[in-house]
């Protein structure tokens, strides 16, 4: 569970404050598959990133397990990147000489011994086993997120931060991807993802809509697909 209290961030561009996020509070619970959305330049990654600690925010608490994650030091910080947290991103870059199994390996064989059968059975879950032996350049971009998904499973996260995953790929690689994290969701897997589609977001159960900085919108979502991509649009085209 990760609660969010009074959150703000400001950028600093030379001597100017430039505020992003204001005042945000509100709670991701375990086992929520949470979509954010809303209009470019929102705030959308920016809050992604200080919940997720990869940025640091100006003010406010982000209690994971009450343990705040703002006042968190850069070493403790790298532990809970590395053991607590999977991010996926719409580019995931990999290392170009590794083999697939290498790079999905390669974050736990810093900690544990199991990495490369536990990178296997991942590359099985995702059926792309037969892709391990291959290097990045000569598999699809939909088999990258693919193996990103895989790499992002390594440790076990707490939680899965998405950014985009799916706005680089077609539309038939993205209904695969999202199936894949329904189906982590449906076994507990707790995910929290940015998207700019209403279908994409529909794969959620809960949907938050920021503008401005601020969550205008949070709904759980129930029903069909398109019931729940229906709603969405609803709420996205309030803003
Ligand atoms: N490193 C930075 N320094 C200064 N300003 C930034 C920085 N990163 C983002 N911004 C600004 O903060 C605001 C929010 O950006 P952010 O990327 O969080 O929005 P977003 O909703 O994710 O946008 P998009 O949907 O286009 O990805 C934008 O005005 C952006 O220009």
């Amino acid at each position: 569970m990760i609660e969010v209290k009074h959150l703000k961030k400001a950028y600093r561009i030379e001597k100017q404050e430039i505020p992003v996020l204001e005042d945000i509070s509100l709670t991701i619970h375990d086992g929520e598959f949470t979509v954010i959305m809303g209009e470019s330049g929102c705030g959308k990654s920016t809050f992604l990133n200080c919940i997720s600690g990869l940025l640091k925010a100006s003010d406010g608490e982000i209690l994971l397990d009450g343990k705040d994650l703002n006042r968190a030091t850069r070493k403790e910080m790298e532990a809970i990147r590395l053991h607590q947290f999977g991010f996926i991103f719409q580019d995931n870059y990999m290392i170009d000489n590794l083999t697939i199994l290498e790079n999905v390996a390669m974050t736990r064989l810093l900690y544990a011994k199991d990495g490369y059968e536990k990178a296997m059975s991942l590359l099985k879950q995702m059926r792309i086993e037969h892709l391990a032996d291959k290097y990045p350049a000569h598999v699809s971009g939909g088999e990258k997120q693919r193996v990103a998904i895989a790499r992002a499973m390594m440790n076990d996260p707490a939680i899965l931060f998405a950014d985009e995953p799916t706005a680089s790929l077609d539309k038939y690689s993205a209904k695969e991807i999202m199936e894949i994290f329904a189906e982590l969701n449906q076994k507990g897997q707790t995910i929290l993802m940015v998207t700019h589609s209403a279908g994409i977001g529909a794969y959620g159960n809960r949907i938050l809509v920021m503008d401005k900085g601020c969550f205008l919108d949070d709904k759980y979502l129930e029903g069909t697909l398109p019931d729940k991509t229906k709603v969405i649009q609803g709420l996205v085209d309030k803003v």
